[in-house]
């Protein structure tokens, strides 16, 4: 609030009114604006200027002051970009009454508004913020009416106090946005006694930011709340490596790193303290310690939650019982159907995945898991006399098998492969945009065969909140390929439920595709088995290795879509995947080189300047976020389809649009963070996507990133061709490098906890039932 001139002394203001919304988004509290300025210091001379920023809906009877910087935009000219800002309170009696008895406050007239300033006086609204009772002694003020006037004062100012105090600390009005929304009235309160508490609270509200706010109002440096919060810190940073948990010893000592981080530190701060506060921590309920062990909360319980609802399945017999003979019959059916015949190992696939409740089936490229899937379908089927045309129902939802897989491009693939319908998991369990899904153990899936191909890249917060979702009448069949690398999220489910040993499984390992010819595949399955020599890379049908030195890695690159151009090769069926995105020949340089190639710039192609990078009509553009509000995931690729001026559009802002295979997704300029171009993308963006010609180059500069399960991962991305360019040498060290960052979970330890525990009540229950009163009489 100000009552004068703008108080942020030396920095840039302009005090203004607005004259009209051009944009807003109520979501995010995002505002385009036009206001007439009343004052600033600004090097500014026109009488109006566009503003931008996070900001409650500005009140057109208000006045405010915005502090920011201009910002000059290649199209819309100069604008000024809102970094806080405060509504100016009128610190006259008269400009006070008609404030309070403007449109800000709704139901409040002049003469209720008089009657707070006569009592109050022109300090009415510090002390209103200070002390919301003070209306109460105004008299013949109703009590409905004060406690609006109140909630409006604390709800308007009170985020401009904060957002005020947030960009001291280079804090932009988002955050501030956030961490407003989180604790209402109360957050200067707890910033300023504990911002620690932010570390926990606040997705994206770093500890050092923290810390720097406590330095200035005079935390110590031994303060539990400050050791708590950086051991909290250490176990996020940590889940974003994967991790399901640390070791005690390692979060100690990781939280002593980040802890001491000034001469000031004190040497009363030891790793005993960090680990009496670890205790306090678990005591409070802020963490969990268990055997040695120490974990956030929301991971410990997604684990312990996918073990038992694992083995809630695990316990629950089909209620068909399929006779081998019967089984062999229909079994022989489909194969006379399909024209061919099941090899050994999905025979066995096919049978265990009709009497199994939750069955795993792995294997590499071209070993037949989509053969599998739609065997165990029109088994499952034919067994329990019911159709595996989706045709014969009347509705989706009567539908009784459910194909699902983690990514839009993934769950695609399924339906081209099977010819079935599939979803992707969110869609699936009905994710509501914001905090969760709408399918739980209180309202879980319908239907009765669930399959839920690529497993290996589900983390073990989406395994949970799918398991907690499938009721115990389902059967339930994983696929995945183990040797993939795991999961972008925390935990390594598929890998640890296979290693339990406690679930069914069949791992398909002979490969049908490469009787075809494929080279690729034969490749992949000499990595899966280590047996990759120098002689199986010699050129193929389907397969090239160029050998290539670093500088001259981008003309080589160049040369290959040369090359594939003049053969009239689609230029959207190459896809280069790198597995770096800075240095000389990371992806973010290939992608520039590869834009200037495939979408040059061009006076009939519109185009806009974002995050360092030029996004222009028809560039290959890659979704970098899960939006499954808009059915497209983190690894999607798609193309720009137009471009927008501010001035085309109802909205009035300007937008890029995206297709996502003919579905068209709108960003404003604040999304474009969450797109790249995909020209060149990472291998471990690729994971669930398959490009019908891949590049891949592989360089000794990328060997801190050259390991086994990306290169794997990388080979088996490609339908009808691989070329690799590149150094032979650091390629073939790669594939015999294991990733030695085992990722820490405990699944496996609480999968055979569990399934131990049930196997004692399955033991007692039979005992109990095989001694009854009955065979006494
Ligand atoms: N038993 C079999 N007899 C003959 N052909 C088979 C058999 N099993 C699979 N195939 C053929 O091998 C090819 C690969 O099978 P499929 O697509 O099921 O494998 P996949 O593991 O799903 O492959 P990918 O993971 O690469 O998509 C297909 O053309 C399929 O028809």
């Amino acid at each position: 609030m100000t009552t004068d001139k703008p108080s942020h002394s030396g920095q840039g203001y302009i005090k203004g009114e607005l004259l009209y919304t051009i944009f807003r988004n109520e979501q995010e509290d995002f505002t385009i604006a036009k206001i007439t300025i009343h004052e600033t210091n600004e090097d500014y001379q026109e009488k109006e200027i566009v503003i931008k920023g996070y900001f409650s809906e500005l009140q057109e009877s208000a006045v405010y002051s915005f502090y920011g910087t201009f910002e000059r935009h290649a199209k819309f000219g100069l604008q000024y970009k809102v970094n806080s800002y405060q509504t100016f309170i009128p610190d006259t009696k008269d400009g006070l009454i008609s404030y309070l008895s403007s449109d800000l406050f709704h139901g409040i007239g002049k003469k209720t508004a008089e009657k707070i300033v006569s009592h109050l006086g022109t300090n009415a609204i510090a002390k209103i913020l200070n002390n919301p009772d003070s209306l109460k002694e105004v008299p013949g003020l109703k009590k409905d009416k004060a406690e609006l006037v109140s909630r409006t004062v604390v709800e308007n100012q009170g985020f401009e106090h904060i957002a005020v105090y947030l960009s001291k600390y280079g804090i932009g009005l988002k955050l501030a946005q956030k961490i407003y929304r989180q604790y209402k009235e109360e957050a200067m309160e707890v910033l300023q006694d504990d911002p620690y508490q932010l570390v926990y609270d606040i997705d994206g509200f770093g500890f050092q930011t923290a810390d720097q706010i406590a330095r200035q109002n005079g935390l110590s440096f031994t303060h539990p709340n400050r050791i708590g919060a950086g051991c909290i810190y250490v176990l996020q940073m940590n889940i974003q490596s994967g991790h399901v948990y640390l070791p005690i010893q390692t979060c100690t000592t990781q939280a002593m790193e980040i802890l001491s981080v000034s001469d000031e530190t004190p040497e009363t701060l030891t790793k005993e303290v960090v680990a009496e506060r670890l205790e306090g921590l678990n005591q409070e309920k802020k963490l969990i310690m268990k055997d040695g062990n120490v974990y956030l909360p929301s991971l410990y319980y997604a684990e312990d939650g996918f073990a038992s609802h694992v083995s809630r399945l695990m316990t629950q017999l089909v209620d068909y019982d399929i006779p081998l003979a019967e089984l062999m019959k229909v079994i022989g059916d489909i194969e006379e159907q399909e024209a061919l015949s099941y090899g050994k190992e999905q025979f066995e696939s096919i049978k265990q995945a009709l009497s199994a409740r939750l069955m795993v089936v792995t294997g590499g490229p071209g070993t037949g898991k989509t053969t599998v899937i739609k065997g165990i379908l029109n088994a499952y089927a034919a067994v329990n006399n019911i159709e595996a045309d989706p045709d014969a129902y009347d509705s989706e939802a009567d539908y009784p098998f459910i194909l699902a897989a983690p990514t839009g491009r993934a769950a695609k693939r399924l339906t081209e492969s099977t010819g079935l319908p599939a979803v992707t998991i969110h869609r699936l369990l009905g994710w509501d945009g914001r905090n969760g899904f709408d399918k739980n153990e209180h309202e879980p899936l319908s239907g009765k065969y669930l399959i839920v191909d690529e497993f290996s890249m589900v983390d073990i917060w989406l395994a949970n909140s799918l398991f907690k979702a499938i009721p115990d009448d389902m059967q339930v069949l994983l696929v995945g390929d183990e040797d993939q690398l795991p999961s972008v999220g925390p935990g390594q489910v598929l890998a640890d439920l296979l290693e339990s040993g406690r679930i069914p499984y069949v791992s398909l390992s002979d490969v049908y595709r490469q009787k075809e010819g494929s080279k690729i595949i034969e490749l992949a399955h000499l990595i899966k088995q280590d047996a990759c020599e120098p002689g199986d890379l010699q050129n193929d049908q389907d397969f090239s290795f160029i050998p290539c030195r670093e500088s001259q890695l981008l003309d080589a690159i160049i040369k290959v879509f040369h090359k594939a151009e003049s053969k009239g090769i689609d230029m959207k069926d190459m896809q280069v995947l790198a597995p770096m995105y800075r240095s000389q020949a990371g992806i973010n340089t290939i992608n520039k080189h590869l834009q200037n190639l495939v979408n040059p710039e061009s006076p009939s192609k519109r185009e806009v300047t974002a995050n360092d990078a030029v996004f222009r009509v028809g560039d290959k553009v890659l979704q970098l976020v899960n939006q499954p509000e808009d059915s497209i995931y983190n690894g999607d690729i798609g193309e720009v389809a137009a471009i927008f001026k501010a001035n085309e559009n109802a909205d009035k802002t300007e937008q890029l649009v995206v297709s996502f295979e003919g579905k068209e997704v709108v960003y404003e300029r604040k999304d474009y963070i969450n797109i790249m171009h995909a020209y060149c993308i990472s291998i471990h963006k690729s994971q669930g996507s398959e490009f019908p010609i891949v590049i891949m180059p592989v360089i000794p500069a990328y060997r801190r990133m050259l390991k086994k399960n990306l290169l794997y991962t990388a080979i088996t991305r490609s339908k009808k061709s691989l070329i690799i360019c590149g150094d032979q040498e650091a390629f073939l060290r790669g594939i015999r490098t294991l990733d030695s960052n085992q990722r820490y979970t405990t699944l496996k330890e609480r999968l055979l906890d569990q399934l131990h525990h049930t196997d004692h009540k399955d033991k007692a229950d039979t005992a109990e039932k095989e001694i009854t009163p009955y065979d006494f009489m």
